[in-house]
């Protein structure tokens, strides 16, 4: 069984069909990511994932548990994770805090007076800061950091949890090709115990990090498949040479 399977997923605003019949399956260890023209319905489909609305139709499993209308955080408790597009570390902690705060929200008040409590979250915390290269930066306050390293700062929170599955919504927004680069290098290892679906406006980015792509057109799938796959149909060519 698939880790995430959005069955038959509708949604609309007002008249306005935003997503119509979406079928998608992820699959654990596995990077989707959801492509098409503005407006085709990808970020809909993200926050319909994430439980930042709820679809008007179909359903949405995941890890065997019917998530359609569950809240974010029962999402979160599932292991279910994002990061969307607006940054939204705290700028005035330090990237340190930041972690231990998306670390902490898991714990009880009473285990986190424990000094083993304490000393086990230090650990995953600069953890997780060295995964994504800011461990000289731990000590800076996060709006300090550049905005590259904000976003992977935001990245490694989302991380921290330990979730199964990532959502992103346009990681690389606003960064530079060396920034882009290295984030396609860092979130490579998490593969081994965390699935992602991403929305990513820069293809190259896109299919160089993706194993299987799914391209939506007017919220609906027009194709889905491997990359090698969609870079071959010639649907998918259609829409983008006649409207990207
Ligand atoms: N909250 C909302 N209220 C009304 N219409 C909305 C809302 N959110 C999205 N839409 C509309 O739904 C359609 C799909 O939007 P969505 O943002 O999902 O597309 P997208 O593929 O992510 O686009 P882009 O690539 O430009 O970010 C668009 O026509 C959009 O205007």
């Amino acid at each position: 069984m698939a880790l995430l399977e959005v069955r038959n997923v509708g949604k609309s605003f007002g008249t306005l069909r935003a997503l119509d019949g979406i079928d998608i399956a992820v699959q654990a260890g596995t990077f989707h990511g959801l492509i098409g023209p503005n407006g085709s319905g990808k970020s809909t489909l993200l926050k319909a994932i994430a439980g930042a609305h709820f679809p008007n139709s179909g359903s949405i499993t995941f890890d065997g548990r019917d998530i359609t209308t569950a809240t974010p955080y029962e999402r979160a408790r599932a292991g279910l994770s994002l990061k969307f597009q607006i940054t939204a570390v705290l700028p005035e902690l330090s990237a340190y805090d930041n972690v231990l705060l998306a670390l902490q929200s898991d714990q009880s008040l009473w285990s986190l007076l424990s000094s083993r409590t304490r000393r086990r979250l230090n650990g995953e915390v600069m953890t997780a800061l060295e995964r994504f290269r800011l461990a000289d930066r731990a000590d800076d306050l996060a709006g300090e950091l550049s905005h590259g390293q904000q976003q992977w700062l935001e990245i490694a929170m989302a991380l921290a949890p330990r979730p199964k599955l990532l959502l992103l919504d346009e990681p690389t927004g606003g960064m530079s090709p060396e920034e882009r680069r290295v984030t396609g290098e860092l979130l490579q290892p998490i593969r081994s115990h965390c699935a992602l679906v991403i929305v990513e406006h820069d293809l190259d980015f896109i299919k160089d990090i993706c194993d299987h792509l799914t391209v939506l057109d007017q919220g609906k799938v027009l194709d889905d498949g491997t990359v090698a796959e969609i870079e071959r149909s010639t649907r998918v060519q259609e829409v983008y040479t006649s409207r990207v």
